[in-house]
């Protein structure tokens, strides 16, 4: 997979080059690009951001410099064309579901905004020749997109196939498409500062175990994510009785 990420602050991303991102993109199985916006202005003080129409705080991102960079990374009569994702706090959630998409694809080009976001032409220019999600990370604000695009690299860098040592490990995290929140983990000492590991854990018994695990998922869902769990309810009404997860 190519990724290309256009930034004012391209070395903000260097945390791509470090761990889990930094080994893929060494053994091929990631082809990172980071570019500079300001390549893309003429004037003597690479000026990339004007305050916007209809007034109020802040400035906005200029389309030109965008433009020229959409341009040259992607030219219109290239044989092929990215897939731009551009974060802001106005997107379609991020969710692993999206992840495994765009882990499917070969070419990914990410658009970091800064001060108020970028000119909302730029989107529609580059729709007319490649596809463009606008995205978010959560319902918090951020001072630009720098730090969604190292989320999503690596929630999609993790999925590639090599990428992760074990494979087996990606099918039973949380949100890893049952819908429940992962159970909790404990490895030695069997006994820590007065905490002791549940004994169904040290028992062998695989089936009690994954017996205990589901329910332990089940339960924090019901604790920390009741969204969640709106698609569990029948089926923890028919399993768990009138009890169900307290
Ligand atoms: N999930 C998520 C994404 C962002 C995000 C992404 C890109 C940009 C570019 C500029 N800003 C600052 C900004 C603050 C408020 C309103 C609009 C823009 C950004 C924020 N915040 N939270």
């Amino acid at each position: 997979m190519r990724l290309d990420v256009v930034s004012i602050f391209p070395e903000y991303l260097a945390a791509l080059d470090v761990s889990l991102v930094g080994k893929a993109a060494k053994s091929g199985l990631l082809d990172v690009h980071l570019h500079d916006l300001r390549d893309w202005t003429h004037d003597r003080h690479r000026t990339v951001d004007d305050t916007p129409y209809g007034g109020g705080a802040g400035m906005v991102m200029k389309p030109e410099p965008w433009g020229q960079a959409l341009d040259a990374l992607a030219p219109a009569d290239g044989p092929t064309q990215p897939r731009l994702i551009v974060p802001t706090p106005a997107g379609r959630p991020f969710t692993q579901e999206l992840a495994y998409e765009l882990a499917a694809e070969p070419w990914l080009a990410f658009a970091c905004g800064r001060y108020e976001g970028i000119d909302a032409r730029v989107a529609s220019y580059a729709a007319e020749r490649m596809r463009v999600d606008e995205v978010s990370i959560g319902d918090y604000v951020l001072n630009g997109g720098e730090v969604a695009v190292l989320v999503m690299v690596e929630a999609v860098a993790r999925l590639l196939p090599g990428v992760i040592g074990n494979p087996e490990s990606l099918a039973e995290e949380s949100h890893s498409g049952d819908g429940l929140l992962e159970y909790p983990v404990y490895t030695k000492p069997p006994a820590w500062r007065g905490y002791d590991v549940p004994e169904v854990l040290l028992s062998g018994n695989h089936g009690l175990i994954a017996e205990w695990r589901h329910e332990q998922s089940v339960r924090r869902t019901a604790e920390r994510r009741p969204d969640l769990l709106a698609a569990w309810g029948d089926v923890l009404s028919d399993q768990d009785g009138a009890e169900g997860v307290r």
